[in-house]
């Protein structure tokens, strides 16, 4: 649809765009991404025919840019340029009308029906024709932008070039807005090049970005290619972390603000941060942690502060025990968006917790074991299913900086550690008989100051694998034994 082939030039003296190459296809939502003065809206403005390029062709449609006249332009190509300031006191439809022009032999003593049904048509799918008659002098910043997409939407164009269009659009408008292009490249094959400020926006709508450098292409592809951490981070000249969205396979980029810690305090979780009784083993943490868990409530990844084994009874049944538990938490004072709770019917006086340091890191461990409904992993089909709290909850705090592949390896570790205890102490699944290797509702937890020293691996075999695996052992082994001689078992 657009083709781009060694493009050079920008205004009269200065050369921005140096040796510009890219194509667009049909249907594309295309992305234009830069730094500020990295050449994006001048690329625009060449595209739509405002600039003329020094050197190299511009290919709108199979045909040079050059030889469209500018009302031929007008039928294949709409634009709607950056913060519209200018505006008249016209209404919203006559502002909307304004982009029939090339449509039409004059101005509006040619007005046909097809005219009024495209401004009807376009007003309706930008949310506006509820304020058609008002003047866009009063309308807010948002709904003016609206106004000129619609006006932009009547040119029936076939390509639409936008600056920055979710600029003045409160969140549920952004999302409304790029819902609304991707649509239309989807269903009527619109065409659309857009610039983004926002890299998380470009990267969940767009099929393409192309990002600029100092203009020059320093990069034209998918997102998940061009939304690259480091590739963003010497572009943008920032401290920036790529996350995978949570719900969609897209790519989000992650500003970083300075970090506040002070070289020389790093925090170090163990005993002196654990208080106990018998309804629960509470740890309070005094800043966020980085977690990764199965606990009843803050379950997965995030950043918590709290950390809460409870006490149930054996005979606890609750059909929403989440909402109760976070009930629960709020009665004891602390918040549940930052706290990570378990439950168990353990006596919680037999809690194992030990402290592990090697130098430039350490581990902080706390277990409570009680196996009465211990499972043979390999033969759990032979059970049904029935969540008791009879459980191992285990916690790792690790004083050290790790990275997410160090979070699982340390929920690996973790567990292979358990298993041999429960291996080595010949408990049993009582269905099967045969050696159990867990209990059917185990909970775990990492958590990591993400200070100090940095931990990439927590195998069995790398330094932090070899506490965790030491720690997990000897704390679950000490643990068991103390419920063992209270539960007799
Ligand atoms: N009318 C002009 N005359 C001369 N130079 C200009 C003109 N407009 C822009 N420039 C220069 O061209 C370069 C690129 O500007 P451009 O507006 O294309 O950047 P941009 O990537 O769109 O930036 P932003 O993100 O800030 O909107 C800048 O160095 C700018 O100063």
């Amino acid at each position: 649809m657009i083709g781009v082939t060694n493009v050079s030039g920008g205004y009269s003296s200065v050369s921005v765009l140096k040796d510009i190459s890219f194509s667009v296809k049909k249907g594309q939502l295309f992305g234009i991404l830069g730094p500020n003065g990295s050449g994006k809206t001048t690329l625009l403005k060449m595209l739509s025919g405002v600039l003329t390029a020094n050197n190299g062709e511009i290919l709108i449609k199979g045909h040079s840019i050059s030889s469209y006249s500018s009302k031929k332009l007008a039928k294949v190509m709409a634009v709607l340029p950056q913060n519209t300031t200018e505006f008249f006191s016209y209404t919203v439809k006559e502002t909307v009308s304004l982009g029939r022009y090339a449509h039409q032999d004059g101005w509006f003593n040619t007005w046909s029906e097809k005219d009024e049904i495209t401004v009807q048509k376009v007003m309706e799918q930008t949310g506006i024709i509820e304020y058609q008659h008002h003047s866009i002098q009063q309308l807010s910043g948002g709904e003016r932008q609206r106004v000129f997409l619609a006006q932009a939407l009547a040119q029936e164009p076939e390509i639409l070039l936008l600056d920055e269009p979710t600029n003045h659009l409160d969140l549920s408008y952004q999302k409304e807005l790029l819902d609304l292009l991707k649509r239309w490249t989807k269903e009527q094959e619109l065409t659309v090049l857009s610039i983004f400020h926002d890299l998380n926006l470009a990267g969940l709508y767009c099929d393409q970005l192309l990002l600029l450098k100092d203009g020059q292409i320093n990069i034209d592809s998918y997102p998940n290619e061009v939304l690259k951490e480091e590739r963003i981070k010497n572009v943008y000249q920032t401290e920036i972390k790529k996350h995978p969205h949570p719900h969609v396979p897209a790519p989000q980029m992650l500003l970083l603000p300075d970090s506040e810690y002070q070289e020389g305090h790093l925090l170090e979780i163990n005993e002196s941060f654990l208080s106990s009784t018998e309804e629960c083993i509470v740890l309070v943490s005094p800043e966020p942690l980085k977690t990764m868990s199965s606990g009843v409530i803050g379950s997965g990844s995030g950043w918590y502060q709290n950390f809460i084994n409870r006490h149930v009874a054996k005979t606890y049944n609750c059909s929403n025990h989440r909402e109760e538990m976070k009930d629960f938490i709020q009665d004891l004072g602390y918040g549940p968006s930052d706290t990570v709770g378990m439950m168990t019917a353990v006596n919680l006086g037999d809690v194992s917790y030990e402290f592990y340091q090697d130098g430039e890191f350490s581990i902080f461990v706390v277990v409570t074991a009680g196996v009465g409904n211990a499972i043979d992993a390999s033969k759990s089909e032979l059970h049904s299913y029935e969540l008791e709290p009879g459980t191992i909850n285990t916690w790792v705090f690790v004083n050290g900086k790790i990275t997410e592949e160090a979070f699982i390896q340390s929920i690996m570790t973790a567990t292979e550690s358990k298993v041999k205890v429960l291996h080595d102490q010949k408990v049993k699944d009582s269905v099967t008989g045969t050696l159990a290797t867990g209990t059917s509702t185990d909970s775990i937890l990492i958590a990591s100051t993400q200070q100090g020293k940095e931990l990439e691996y927590a195998g069995t075999i790398t330094p932090l694998g070899k506490m965790i695996s030491k720690g997990i052992y000897e704390c679950t082994t000490n643990a068991l034994n103390l419920y063992r001689k209270r539960v007799k078992t």
